[in-house]
């Protein structure tokens, strides 16, 4: 675990998570695009080193109450939930107008926690974000407010946030805040507390840290910021609370302004391979000596390999692999079904469509999604 704190510059794969309350002036309800532009070139150079972004922001409320012309407070589920969906065109239009000009390519991208909850689901998500991101794109994500089920929490993206980041493979997620790090005690209503510059484990003192945010105008708090700290940092993912209320606050952040960061446990790659390895196979299968060698050289397993199916699995699943001698290779999450799977086994991955009657992927089981 490192002493000293990561930097901002090291990222490969970068997530921030943008509140309500930088995206939207609270008295006007209107959009800040000054504010927004400045970000926009942070971005915009983040992107020209080669790294890639992926920005969670929230604001699709804020912003759809004003234009539906709702009354100040607290709204009733559906009216948050009608206010989400006009505020989400705004909101994904004004990040498509700041980036545009960098010659930065915007996409939307609309989640729900239980979307990284179902295996099925999060592996599609994953191969989503990933073609996004190859193509250069800069994925806007936000949760889709329309269709949760459960009450729209406040401080719920902070959470979102660190399950995109897992999601992506992302090795540090940002969250923007009205704070400047996390405090020993709020600083709002302590005057003595004070920042943290790096947290290297999340325990039951450090938890205890953080309180609930003192204006009624604030959110979640610390301490949905901590739960994304658990999530991201196990996930081997780092994790920076600062202030986004300044212009240009991604640059802030990486030319050492103040901050607390959150070190990983390992990288994402290793965390996301214990997770797969820890999971109960639904089923078997047995590839042949050809598969073997290409496994072991890097490739992911195609369906060609596929000697023969044991057991019923559904997508997503995971599965174990076995050679030719009938010993335990290692395991994966499966592309396909076990009825898909034994059809499509010892066959070209151009001949899927036409056995399938429908394109599916090309890989049974994809190298990152495999433990050996
Ligand atoms: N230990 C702490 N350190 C820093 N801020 C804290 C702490 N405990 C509670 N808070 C409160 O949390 C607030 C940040 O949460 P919130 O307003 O929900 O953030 P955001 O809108 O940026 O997501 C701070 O302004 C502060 O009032
Ligand atoms: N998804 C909702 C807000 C959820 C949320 O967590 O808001 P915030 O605490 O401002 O980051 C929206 O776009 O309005």
């Amino acid at each position: 675990m490192p002493q000293h704190a990561p930097s901002l510059t090291e990222a490969r794969r970068l997530v921030v998570k943008i509140g309500s309350a930088l995206l939207v002036d609270a008295a006007s309800g209107r959009l800040r695009s000054d504010w927004l532009k400045a970000l926009a070139l942070d971005v915009a150079e983040a992107k020209s080193r080669g790294v890639d972004v992926v920005l969670v922001s929230s604001g699709s409320i804020a912003l759809g109450r004003r234009v539906l012309g709702l009354p100040a407070g607290a709204l009733a589920l559906e009216q948050s939930q009608a206010a989400a969906a006009v505020g989400q065109i705004q909101l994904a239009r004004a990040y498509e107008e700041a980036l545009a000009p960098h010659g930065v390519t915007t996409a939307q991208v609309l989640v729900t926690l239980e979307d990284t909850e179902d295996r099925r689901r999060y592996l599609n998500t994953r191969a989503t974000m990933e073609t996004l991101l190859a193509l250069g794109t800069v994925p806007i994500v936000n949760e889709n407010d329309t269709v949760a089920t459960d009450e729209i929490r406040y401080g719920d993206n902070d959470r979102l946030a660190a399950q995109v980041a897992i999601t992506v493979g992302a090795d540090q997620l940002v969250l923007l805040s009205d704070v400047d790090g996390l405090y020993t005690a709020n600083p709002q209503s302590d005057p003595s507390a004070r920042r943290l510059e790096l947290v290297t484990a999340i325990t039951p003192e450090i938890a205890a840290m953080a309180g609930d945010p003192v204006s009624g105008l604030s959110k979640g708090g610390m301490k949905t910021k901590i739960t994304a700290a658990r999530t991201a940092t196990a996930g081997g993912c780092a994790m920076v609370i600062a202030a986004g209320d300044t212009l240009h606050p991604l640059l802030a952040i990486a030319e050492g302004g103040p901050c607390t960061w959150f070190a990983a446990h390992g990288d994402p790659q290793a965390a996301r391979k214990r997770w797969i390895a820890a999971m109960k196979a639904r089923g078997i299968l047995h590839i042949d000596a050809g598969a073997v060698a290409a496994l072991q050289a890097g490739k992911s397993l195609l369906p060609a390999g596929v000697v023969s199916v044991e057991d019923r699995f559904g997508r997503g699943d995971a599965v174990a692999i076995h050679g030719p001698d009938g010993a335990l290779l290692g395991q994966g999450l499966v592309r396909y079904t076990s009825g898909e799977a034994q059809a499509i086994r010892g066959q070209h991955t151009d001949k899927i469509a036409e056995i399938l009657g429908y394109p599916g992927r090309s890989v049974l089981i994809h190298r990152d999604d495999m433990v050996l």
